[in-house]
This record gives C-alpha cells, sequence and structure tokens, in this order.
C-alpha cells in the first residue's frame, strides 16, 4: 500500500529515469536479450530496485514498463514478453537515439521468416547477421540464399540494399526484378552472391530487404524480410589485439546487511618509515544521520519538509562566505560522501575468487576490472571486506579486511591476516565489498575548519585591504630568459617574488601553452634564489602534475634543496627515475622525514591532499613563506585549501585555466550548489578583486596570459573559437610550429592538423568494462610509423619517441596501444627509445606538451555514450577534455576516430567542419555512409506497404540505386 503511494507520488519522468537504468543495467550486466517479463521483473526487484539502500524509492516494475510503453522505450506482448528498444543499438553503428525507438519496433518484424521463406547465408547468422571478416585488400565472396520452406510457391519479386555502402555489390543469375520475378517452388532455393572489397580497414554494415508476393497478381500484397550484413576488414596486428576472450560483464550482487565481525589485514603501512608525528588531530567527520533524508528532500522538495531539513537547503542556497565557509564546506562534503557511498555498493560481487601471488605468497590477487579508470575507484592503502560465499547464509559472517598494495591494470593485490592466508585454498568463493578511504573527505573536512579557526578570510575572501596599489619593481635575471620578453609573465614573476598581493592569493590564469606553469616554476625559483629564508610549498592537485613541477625545479635548484613527498598511494613504479634522489620512497618503502628534517627543505613538493599530512606533522604556521599550487582549476576548493594553513602569513600563488579538466564530482546534489567550482574559478567569477576593469585586470593581483608559446596556429583555432573568445595569440616559435608543415602525410600541406576518419568498432574484452577499437589501433600504428621510420626525409627533422605522445580515454585502448608498439609491431619495439612515448589518458597528458600528439577517441557506436557521460569517461559531452587533448601538440596533431559518431557533440562537429573545411580531413567518405535515420524511414514505409491495401508500387523500388548491383 506504502509502496503504491509513494509511485502515485512520483513523476513519469522519474519513473522513466529508472526505467532507462533498469534497461542499461540489464544491458551492462549482459542479461538485455531476456525477454520474459516475470523473470525481468524478479531481477528488478532482488537486484535493482532500491539499489542505493532505499535512498530513494524506486517505482515498482508494473509502474515502469506502463511509462517505458508509453514513451515507446518498450513493447509489451500479449503472452508477456517484454522488448526493450536498446536491444538494437548495435545492429546500427550510425545511430540517433530518437530514431532508433522505431527501429527497433521494426527489426523484430522484419527479420522473422514468412510464408515460408527463410534466408541464410554460406557463414552461420546470428540474429539475422552476416558477419565476417577479411584480412586482405581483396575481393571477398559470400552466398546468401534464399529458400522457400513452405507448401506453396511465392514469387521472389525484388531485392535491395536499404542501408549501403559502395564496399558491397550482389549478383544473381536470374536479375530478379519485379518484371522479372522468379517463382520458388517449395523446397527451391536461390542462390545470390554477395561481394565485398573495401581498400581501408574499418567495419562496414548493410542492411538487405527482401520482397517477396504469395502469388503475382499486380495488386497482390508484398511481404519483406531483412537481412544485415557486417564485414570487417581488420589487419593482422588488429586480429592480435582482438579479444582475448567475449565481454562476459560481472554479476552485480544485492547485498543484505547481517551481523558480522571484521578480520583485520595487513595495512601496507607497515611499508612506511613514519619519523613525522601526528600533532593536529584528524578527526572521523562521520557523515551525520540526517544526510540520507537530506538527499531525498533535495531530491524530491515537495516530500514532506522538516524545518532542519529546510534549514540545511537555504544553507546551500545561500551564496558561500566566510561565516558560513567551514558548515557549507561541511555539508557539501557529506552529500557528495554520501553518493560515493552508493555509487561504491554498485561495485560489490558475488563468487569471485583469487589467486596467491607467485612473487610474494603473502599477497593475494584479485580481478576488478576497470579499476585502472576509477570504476571503482580504489588506491594503495584502502581496504576491502570479503566474506566466503559457503559462509553467506549463516546469522553472522566474518569479513575479512584486504588491504590494497597494488593497483594494476585489471587487478589489486591484498593483504590480509595470517589466520586468513592459512585458511585459504585456491578457486575459493567470496562476496567483495568495495569501501572508500575517507581519509581525503577527513582532510578536506578539517582544511575548511582550521581556515575559520586561522581567520584566513583574507586568503579565501580577500578584500585587497592591506595592500598598498603598486606593482613590484624589481629587476631580476630570469632563469628562463624567454620569459623577460613577455611583459605579463615577467611583472607576475616579480609581483609573486615581492608579495604584493599578500595575504590575497595572485592568480596566473590563462588558456592552454600560455606559459602558466613555467612562470609559477620561475616565480619559485625567483623566491629561492633571492628570499633567503624563503620556505616554499609547491602543490599541484594530481601526481603527474606534482612531479612535472618538480622536474622543472630541478633544472636550476640544486636537488639537496628540493624534496618530492609522495603519500604510500602513490605506486613506487609510477616514481620517475629523474626524482628518485629527492624523494621519500627508498627502495619500495616511503619514508616520512621528521618535521626538523622536512623544515630544512627550501621547497617541498607535493600533491595538495599530501600537503595535509604536512599540517599532520606540525609543521608550524608561518613555516612556509609562499605556497604554489598549479593546474588549480582541476580540484575542489577544499581540496585546494588542505595544506593552505600556512598561507596565513605567506603569498598564496594558484595558477590553472578554468575551461580545462576541472573537480570531479559524483552527486548531482554538490554539483548544482557548486562544489564544482574551483577557488581559482571562483576567484576570478565572484571577486572584483581579479576582475577585468576598464583598465584590463589588476596585476597586483592576477595576470591573464593570452601568448600561446607551444601550438601551430591551426591547431589552436577551434579550442580559440570555442573557449576562449578567440583572446588566445599564436606566438609558437617558427621553426617548431612549422616543423611538419611540409610532412608528406599531410592531407594540405602547411596544415598540420589530420582528422582520419574510420568506422571501427568499440569492443569490450573479459570481465573489462573498459573499451578499446583495433581499427584506430591500426591506423595509429600506420602514422607512429609513418613519424618514426620514415623521417628525417624531404626537408623533416628528425624526431624521437619521448617527442610523441598517444592520447585516448580509455585504459583498454591504452592497454592495447602499448601492446602494439612494444609487442606486437616489429618495427617499432625495437625501436631506439620506444619505451619513451607516452600512451595515456588526457588526465595524464594535462600540463603536458608534446611535438606530435595522436588522439584516438573510440567510440563508433552511441550506445554507450550515456555510460561515458556517467562515468565521466571518454571524449563525448566533456569539453573540457576535448579541450586539454586537442591542446597539447606543438607542431602536428592527428586525430583518429569515427566522425559520424563524434559529430553528434557540437564541439567535435566543429572540430571535424573545420578540418574538412581546411583540407584536414581523409579517411572514411562520409557521403557514402547512409543513416540510421534514412534506413528507419524506408523499414517504415516497407511496412505501410505490407499493412496497405493492394498496391500498385512496390515500396522497396523507391530505393534502387543502380551501383549496388554487380553489372553484367
Ligand atoms: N615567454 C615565453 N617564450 C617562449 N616560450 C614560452 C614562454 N612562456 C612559455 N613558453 C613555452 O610554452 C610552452 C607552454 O608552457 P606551459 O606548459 O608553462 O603552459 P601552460 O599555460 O602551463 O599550459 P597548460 O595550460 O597546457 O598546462 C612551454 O614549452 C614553454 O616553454
Amino acid at each position: 500500500m506504502g509502496r503504491r503511494n509513494r509511485n502515485a507520488r512520483l513523476p513519469n519522468a522519474d519513473i522513466r529515469s529508472v526505467g532507462l537504468d533498469f534497461i542499461e543495467f540489464l544491458h551492462e550486466t549482459n542479461r538485455i536479450s531476456i525477454i520474459n517479463r516475470d523473470e525481468l521483473q524478479e531481477i528488478y526487484n532482488s537486484e535493482f530496485r532500491d539499489r542505493d539502500g532505499g535512498v530513494k524509492k524506486d517505482p515498482n516494475f508494473s509502474s515502469i514498463l506502463y511509462v517505458l510503453r508509453q514513451g515507446h522505450k518498450a513493447q509489451v506482448t500479449r503472452d508477456r514478453r517484454v522488448y526493450f528498444n536498446r536491444s538494437l543499438l548495435l545492429d546500427v553503428q550510425y545511430v540517433v537515439t530518437s530514431i532508433i525507438e522505431q527501429y527497433f519496433f521494426l527489426r523484430s518484424e522484419f527479420v522473422a521468416d514468412k510464408n515460408g521463406i527463410h534466408i541464410s547465408s554460406e557463414t552461420e547468422m546470428v540474429d539475422a547477421k552476416i558477419y565476417f571478416c577479411v584480412e586482405r585488400e581483396e575481393v571477398y565472396e559470400q552466398k546468401l540464399f534464399v529458400e522457400n520452406r513452405g507448401t506453396d510457391s511465392v514469387y521472389f519479386t525484388y531485392y535491395s540494399p536499404l542501408h549501403w555502402i559502395h564496399c558491397f555489390k550482389f549478383e544473381d543469375p536470374e536479375r530478379v526484378t519485379r518484371s522479372n520475378p522468379l517463382l520458388l517452388s517449395p523446397g527451391e532455393t536461390y542462390e545470390i552472391k554477395m561481394n565485398f572489397f573495401s581498400a581501408d580497414v574499418g567495419v562496414y554494415g548493410a542492411t538487405m530487404a527482401f520482397e517477396f508476393k504469395p502469388n503475382i497478381q499486380l495488386f497482390s500484397r508484398p511481404f519483406y524480410i531483412v537481412r544485415f550484413i557486417e564485414a570487417e576488414f581488420r589487419t593482422q596486428l588488429a586480429a592480435e589485439l582482438a579479444p582475448v576472450e567475449p565481454y562476459r560483464p560481472f554479476k552485480l550482487s544485492s547485498i543484505q546487511n547481517v551481523p558480522f565481525t571484521v578480520d583485520e589485514g595487513v595495512p601496507p603501512e607497515s611499508l612506511t618509515l613514519n619519523r613525522l608525528g601526528y600533532q593536529v588531530p584528524l578527526k572521523d567527520y562521520n557523515c551525520p544521520s540526517y544526510i540520507n533524508e537530506l538527499t531525498k528532500f533535495l531530491k524530491d522538495p515537495s516530500s514532506a519538509p522538516k524545518a532542519y531539513l529546510q534549514e540545511k537547503k537555504s544553507l546551500l542556497e545561500s551564496v558561500l562566505s566566510f561565516q558560513n565557509y567551514a558548515e557549507r564546506f561541511h555539508l557539501l562534503l557529506y552529500l557528495e560522501e554520501s553518493q560515493m557511498w552508493v555509487d561504491i555498493k554498485r561495485y560489490n560481487k558475488d563468487d569471485v575468487t583469487m589467486e596467491r601471488d607467485q612473487r610474494n605468497k603473502k599477497l593475494l590477487m584479485l580481478e576488478v576490472p576497470g579499476v585502472s579508470e576509477n570504476r571503482p575507484s580504489v588506491l594503495r592503502g584502502d581496504h576491502l571486506l570479503l566474506t566466503k560465499s559457503e559462509d553467506l547464509h549463516l546469522l553472522s559472517v566474518t569479513k575479512y579486511k584486504g588491504y590494497v598494495h597494488r593497483v594494476e591494470l585489471d587487478q589489486l593485490k591484498l593483504s590480509f591476516s595470517s589466520k586468513f592466508l592459512d585458511s585459504f585454498i585456491d578457486n575459493m568463493k567470496f562476496r567483495v565489498e568495495f569501501t572508500f578511504n575517507r581519509l581525503l573527505m577527513r582532510l578536506q573536512h578539517r582544511a575548511v575548519e582550521l581556515a575559520v579557526q586561522h581567520s584566513l578570510c583574507e586568503v579565501l575572501f580577500p578584500m585587497g585591504s592591506n595592500s598598498d596599489n603598486s606593482n613590484a619593481e624589481l629587476s631580476l635575471s630570469l632563469f628562463d630568459r624567454s620569459l623577460e620578453k613577455n611583459r605579463e609573465q615577467y611583472a607576475a614573476v616579480c609581483n609573486i617574488v615581492a608579495g604584493v598581493s599578500k595575504p590575497a592569493p595572485y592568480l596566473v590564469f590563462g588558456p592552454p601553452g600560455t606559459g602558466k606553469t613555467v612562470t609559477m616554476v620561475e616565480a619559485i625559483k625567483q623566491v629561492e634564489k633571492c628570499i633567503l629564508d624563503a620556505h616554499i610549498l609547491a602543490c599541484a592537485p594530481s601526481n603527474s602534475a606534482a612531479d612535472q613541477l618538480c622536474e622543472k625545479l630541478l633544472q636550476h635548484v640544486d636537488s639537496h634543496k628540493v624534496y618530492r613527498m609522495y603519500a604510500l598511494s602513490r605506486s613506487p613504479d609510477q616514481v620517475p627515475l629523474s626524482l628518485r634522489a629527492c624523494c621519500n620512497l627508498k627502495g619500495e618503502v616511503y619514508e616520512f622525514p621528521s618535521k626538523e628534517e622536512l623544515m630544512q627543505y627550501k621547497i617541498l613538493v607535493t600533491t595538495v591532499f599530501t600537503a595535509g599530512r604536512l599540517v599532520t606533522g606540525g609543521l608550524p604556521v608561518g613555516h612556509f613563506t609562499h605556497i604554489f599550487v598549479d593546474e588549480a582549476g582541476h580540484a575542489v576548493e577544499s581540496e585546494v585549501i588542505v595544506g593552505l594553513l600556512h598561507a596565513e602569513t605567506g603569498q598564496l600563488v594558484l595558477a590553472g585555466d578554468p575551461k580545462q579538466l576541472g573537480p570531479i564530482l559524483r552527486s548531482p546534489i554538490t554539483i548544482q550548489y557548486g562544489l564544482g567550482l574551483s577557488f581559482l574559478e571562483r576567484l576570478m567569477t565572484k571577486n572584483p578583486l581579479y576582475q577585468k576593469g576598464d583598465n584590463g585586470f589588476n596585476t597586483r593581483y592576477v595576470t591573464k596570459l593570452l601568448r600561446n608559446y607551444r601550438s601551430h596556429r591551426a591547431i589552436l583555432e577551434i579550442p580559440n573559437e570555442m573557449f576562449y573568445d578567440g583572446e588566445l595569440q599564436p606566438y609558437a616559435d617558427e621553426y617548431s610550429a612549422n616543423f611538419f608543415c611540409n610532412w608528406e602525410h599531410l592531407p594540405k600541406r602547411g596544415f598540420p592538423l589530420i582528422f582520419h576518419g574510420v568506422h571501427g568498432k568499440d569492443e569490450r574484452e573479459s570481465n573489462s568494462p573498459s573499451f578499446f577499437n583495433t581499427t584506430e589501433i591500426t591506423k595509429v600504428i600506420d602514422y607512429l610509423k609513418k613519424l618514426l621510420l620514415s623521417q628525417g626525409k624531404k626537408g623533416i627533422g628528425k624526431i624521437s619517441p619521448k617527442d610523441i605522445g598517444i592520447i585516448t580515454p580509455y585504459r583498454k585502448q591504452v592497454e592495447k596501444l602499448r601492446k602494439a608498439i612494444k609487442t606486437c609491431d616489429r618495427e617499432l619495439r625495437v625501436y631506439q627509445n620506444i619505451e619513451e612515448l607516452k600512451v595515456g589518458s588526457v588526465e595524464e597528458f594535462q600540463g603536458q606538451e608534446r611535438r606530435v600528439i595522436i588522439v584516438s577517441t573510440v567510440r563508433s557506436c552511441n550506445d554507450y555514450i550515456k555510460m561515458d557521460t556517467d562515468f565521466n569517461i571518454g571524449f563525448l559531452n566533456n569539453e573540457k577534455r576535448f579541450n586539454v587533448a586537442i591542446t597539447r601538440a606543438k607542431s602536428l596533431l592527428i586525430v583518429v576516430g569515427n566522425p559520424i559518431i563524434l559529430s553528434s557533440d557540437p564541439t567535435w562537429s566543429r572540430f571535424i567542419q573545420y578540418c574538412t573545411d581546411e583540407g584536414g580531413y581523409t579517411g572514411l567518405n562520409r557521403g557514402i555512409v547512409e543513416g540510421t535515420e534514412d534506413v528507419i524511414r524506408r523499414l517504415a514505409t516497407l511496412r505501410i506497404q505490407m499493412e496497405a491495401e493492394d498496391t500498385e508500387e512496390s515500396a522497396i523500388q523507391q530505393y534502387v540505386n543502380p551501383e549496388w548491383r554487380n553489372e553484367q
């Protein structure tokens, strides 16, 4: 009864959204083919409904079906079969979502045998689809059979591709047409020859419609049968990289709460040497009990408002100020954490097995596909809970705590108690529950609390009241002399050294490649050189950006003065060799030196989070005279301030670009209430000191850099137009920018930008949810070989692997590309210094640059775009990720991708249009690929014809295109 009442209140849009999520869930768990209504209802109730622990009450299954049917998202037959419209998407690569809905309903009708007519092919058809693969550039032949298995004769009157590309040709001995129909007697089979040829690798599809009539009367009603053809032309390399086994997603577990005890494991802290004390306490900051109720209320404010919930809502709606600073951030962080708990539970699994690590018998290996893409997010030092499957029926269970010692591509290495290890037997089955490490949330809670305690009002909400109004007049001799020629950069360095904005933060912002990092690095070096008692904290949100800062500092600063401090979560093998001598990794163990020792270094380099350890360790307020945060737009404000206690008396400098990668949040509520606004962006957009006045920016507080020293102007064009109002000025050194302008493989000389259109397939393998696309890998490898193996010719200078970067959004594509380069390709794998060629995600390239960047976008099917958006992966619908990827190249940018899929995104569409207009487009001829829209329109017309009264003209004949048939 209660449930029915709740449903009555749920708006249809919400029910529809739950329904669509359920379809997605079925798809993800490989059960989209289930059509039995009762079975689907059982799955919905036991595995999906109230999956967030009952925070949000889901509607019942009947309501879901009702709303989905109304919205043409599902069809339910009288015999209780349910067809969700999702199942067909994979057949057609060029889909428009609203259109595909109609296609779904038409498909099942059209593929069915009719009047005894059955259509087959030499290779086995699966679900009315012929699939074949060719590995050479040659004509491939295959026969189609039209067979009359019925008891009456039938006329075969016509056949034609409804959706077709030039690679296919058809031929039949009688040249069947309406004016030349073929009588197929019972038991008779007629052969049609199909040829396929493509000069380019890729996946090509055709949809064939066959028309028949039960008798040859002019006005008799025809009937149609449809078959789908998918041909793949792939190289030997693509074959080597093909899925090792079919994709089998893990079955999700629905965990009930039963009493349990925890068997403690061995944390990797045992691998640290800790001489740094714990002087400033870090409280638990556990989520208050009202958070779930508040979440529900915020999602549906019409639900019975309670005064205290209304009060919290008002706090979220209020403008951030120093008075509500801590309270508002605490609340937002609790809401974010509550969503993180919901999300992490989705990864719980049943019946998993583990293996012993052969190298370290004390560790067990657990396969966790997706872990390298943060699905789920697990770091070294986190823990998981495992319960023996055989114990699950007990009234009370033991959960074994396994600490993560190592995160690898698709697996974790865990340590458990010795008691558990002794009882462990291979193939034992477990239920695994993921947890997440609350440390990062706790550090942020403490940071906002300390900010208020230490009265950081003038740092967080600067009014400029403490400073006079003049710029610094210093005469500095810069380490990087090129900065002296840029007035803004030079002035920024001087102002930072003189601390003119203090206590207000100094901002260095601007588009990609404008020299923010080099300005910050120069300022650090100058502070170190000019201010004798200076102590500097240099931070960045990510380890890779912090490493880059440190590497640049070491070019001029004595390594004894610099210390790179890593947290335990950094995998030792990711620590760059160049930093080993001045960091806290000693062998396999991280060492945290004593406070006194740390205070002797002039420059400490950490991530913004690890800076929190310095606070805990009791480094006194006032110790750091200067704090620098690079890539500050990438972090949430409460993350950036984790180590800012020291900004009370020092100079804080933030550098970044709000148009590049921003903070990653899970909760739509916290995004709505502004947690995604970085500190840098807040100052820039909300604080008058940092805004542009009539005389431009106030250079005492902020420097906006606009000269791009990195890239050829053609590469900058679209980011400049789309994100920077055309303000960006190309200033790159001519020699570097034009390095590839005469490259023989450019579609157009002088335009060092290539969009290579391919029509591949996004695939998955085994349990990994991550994607790869072997057609794109083939193309990337082609270009790589053109760059490395035939270089030094025709006026192009030599480049080495370290000058090339390959960016791709999915871990599986990264892994396969590395395999292709370092193992499969005979020439590349032995190429000198090939290990220096970096293949990585956009996140790994933020802040970096290469002479040549190759981007592989992978997506070739619309079906997964929503998943990308939900998990914050992929390139589509993510302008910031697009911006970062495109702006890393200095002299040559090559993008390999599916232009049809990418064009559904306005940013990519503009980019592809630009490449086309300027002559940089090559590869897949988009003109020959017909859209799904056309196919659907055609199928719909055929259906009208089947259902209509007798008709004179065949609908199918409207689509006759002479080229699809072989000339005889
Ligand atoms: N004044 C200058 N003269 C010549 N080259 C410069 C100058 N300033 C910066 N550069 C060069 O421009 C390139 C980009 O600099 P940097 O990485 O600091 O830019 P950024 O603004 O931090 O970029 P991103 O936003 O992509 O991180 C580097 O190769 C750097 O050496």
